[in-house]
Formats: structure tokens, sequence, C-alpha cells
């Protein structure tokens, strides 16, 4: 396993912290190891991306979490509380402490608004006056001040899911699991929702356990995330260096989409042939990023190099370069090590005869 350096102290075996702790948590179907020894900790006030193909083992992750599964072997603590052991009627309780926020919202559409909010409550036997105050509270939360009365048909998507995100925290929950929850959304109402949950992260120091398949969820709002690939994690690590440097073939693969890449018509003429123009990749990110390269690369190559493709976006404040550069064949082993000493990853990616 990969495991990027989080300038952290090493968690202690038994932290107060973790809201969840898996431990070598092992699932199989037939053949398939859906889970295949997953030890993961969530911890307390976080946001932890999960992220995976199809297949990798998340939502199977998820009903370990909440009971609906029971893993073959490997343990799994909510609050400290071990629950691979106990009955359905113990697991109850502890169920209530992870609020679930879901792609299609789960909403009931013969209940207002509010008694959708309010229905966690209900089932924890609150008085009717309490739980609607409580509800009115979160909707005012969510930005729903006023649709209380309103029935889930008369609401737009993002207004549905904030309901979900209002009745998922009406109970208190120590973790809000969100599973895909803005993938049936458009991109300007995911960006709310996603503003939304950094929000109340914030505000109420809510612990949230984002399952998705969206990179952009993650890269926006995530502390750190988690690469599940065939039932195992293959890296994890804060978002900005997972995101700038990814390790596992899968992560990288599961990033082409949000990472700079080579454009396909200058990939597709690379050769192997060491002639003219070397193409590099040059992967800057975090503070080694805010330093002057170019200016330097300008400095120490005067025979020149030229910016192909690439550009510097931002993530957890941290600003992460990716850069694809064409030097001449000959200066190509000189400029790896010249940008590697100021903190760059660099890959000769191959060949172009001429300017691509
Ligand atoms: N009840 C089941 N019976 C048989 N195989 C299962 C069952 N549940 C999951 N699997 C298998 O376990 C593996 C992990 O499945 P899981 O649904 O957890 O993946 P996933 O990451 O959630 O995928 P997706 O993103 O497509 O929902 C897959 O190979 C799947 O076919």
């Amino acid at each position: 396993m990969n495991k990027h350096v989080t300038g952290k102290p090493a968690q202690t075996a038994a932290s107060e912290e973790d809201v969840i702790r898996l431990s070598d948590v092992r699932r199989r179907f037939g053949a398939t190891p859906a889970l295949d020894g997953v030890s993961l900790d969530v911890r307390r006030g976080e946001i932890l991306g999960i992220i995976g193909r199809s297949g990798a083992g998340k939502s199977t992750l998820i009903r370990c979490l909440n009971g609906l599964e029971r893993p073959d072997s490997g343990t799994i603590e909510i609050e400290g509380r071990e629950i691979t052991g106990l009955s359905e009627a113990e697991l109850q309780p502890l169920r209530r402490r992870i609020g679930m926020i879901f792609q299609h919202f789960n909403l009931l559409s013969a209940k207002t608004v509010e008694e959708n909010v309010a229905l966690p409550l209900k089932i924890e036997g609150w008085a009717k006056a309490k739980r609607l105050a409580r509800a009115a509270e979160l909707l005012d939360l969510v930005g729903l001040t006023g649709k209380a009365k309103a029935y889930p048909s008369e609401l737009s998507g993002g207004q549905k899911q904030r309901v979900g995100i209002a009745r998922a925290l009406a109970a208190s929950p120590a973790l809000l699991l969100s599973d895909e929850a803005t993938s049936a959304l458009d991109p300007e109402t995911t960006r709310s929702i996603l503003a939304l949950l950094k929000d109340i992260n914030r505000k109420l120091g809510l612990t949230i356990l984002l399952i998705t398949h969206e990179m952009e969820v993650v890269r926006n709002i995530a502390d750190r995330v988690t690469v599940l690939d065939a039932g195992r994690i293959v890296e994890e690590g804060p978002v900005w260096q997972v995101f700038s440097r990814p390790q596992a073939e899968t992560t990288k693969s599961l990033l082409s989409g949000i990472r700079p890449q080579l454009p396909a018509h200058i990939a597709q003429s690379l050769t192997a042939d060491i002639a003219g123009e070397a193409i590099l990749s040059l992967d800057i990110a975090g503070p080694a990023a805010t330093g002057p390269l170019f200016q330097k690369l300008s400095e120490e190559f005067p025979g020149g190099y030229r910016l192909v493709h690439g550009g510097v976006d931002h993530i957890q404040e941290q600003a992460v370069g990716r850069f694809f550069i064409a030097v001449p064949a000959d200066a190509a082993a000189r400029l790896v090590s010249f940008a590697e000493r100021l903190g760059a990853q660099v890959e000769v990616l191959g060949h172009v005869a001429d300017h691509a």
C-alpha cells in the first residue's frame, strides 16, 4: 500500500478521535473478495472520501458499516464500540449514530418536507412539537426555510437532497455517510450541495464519509482520500497529495479526467527513439510549487524548453501543478535531475521527431 505522508502524528491504536475504525475487514461473495482486508479510520471532524471503480467494494463497505452486511472476519468499531458481533436489537442505537444520504434521496413522497426530516425523531419517540421544532431548525440550516409544508414532488433535485441532509442530521449522528449523494445532480447543484456539506462540517464539526465515483466531489471538499481496488486499499492520504502524485494505477486512471493529460495527438506521436525532443511530465505540488520553478528552468536551460500543456490547480489551498514540457533530447536527463532537486516529480514519456 502506498501511504502518503500526512504530516500529522500517527494515530494510536485506540484513538478516541476515530468515529469509525475498520480493522482487517474481509467479506467474500463466492470467489469474489468484495472486501479483502480493509483497515480504515474515519477521524472525528474530517471529511474522508472513498473512491474506487465499479465493483471495488464501496457498497459492501457501506453495508458493513450500517450493519446490513456482516464481515466474514475483522472488526468494525463505531465510536469505540465493536459492532460485528451485535444482535439486530443491539445494532439499532449504533445505526442511528450514522446518518445517511443517497443518490436518489429516498424521501417519502406522501409526507411533507418537515415530516420527512422529523421521521427519525418520530422513530426515536420524540413528541410532535419537539420534533417539528427540530425539523424547522434543520431546514434553516440546509437553506430550506419556508419549505416545511411542501411535498418532495414540489422540490428540485438539489432541494430534495437538502431535505435528505436535514433528515440525516435530525438525530445528531456522529457520522454523515454520503452514498453517491450528488451523482444524480447537475454540476451547479452539486457544487451547492458540496458547499452545504462543507459548511455543516465546519459549523457542527460533523464527520463525513463520502463514497463516490466523482473525483470532483473528493477534490472539492474532502480532507483525506482512500482508494479501493478489488476490495483492497491501494492508496490513501491527504487529497492534495494523492491527487497531485497518485501512485497506484487505479488512482491514476480514476483521476485521469481531472488531471491534465498529454493531448492525444502528441501522445500518439511519441516514440521510444531518443531523437528530436523529449516530452516530459512534470508534477510539483505543495510548498515546492510556490518556488520560481520555470524561472530557474529558463536560467539553467537557455537552449530552451517548450511548455506543451498543463496548469496549476489548488486543492486544500495547496498549489498542484502538472505540466508537459518538451526539451531537446540530449538535455532531458539533466533537466529531470535539475527539476527533481527543485521538488518536482519528472518522467520522460517519450520523444517526438519535431515540434508536436
Ligand atoms: N450480494 C452479492 N452477491 C454476490 N456478489 C456480490 C454481492 N455484493 C457484491 N458483490 C460483488 O462484490 C464486489 C464488490 O461489489 P460492491 O457492490 O461492493 O462494489 P462497488 O464499489 O460498490 O461498485 P459500484 O460502484 O458499481 O456500486 C463486486 O465484484 C460485486 O459483484
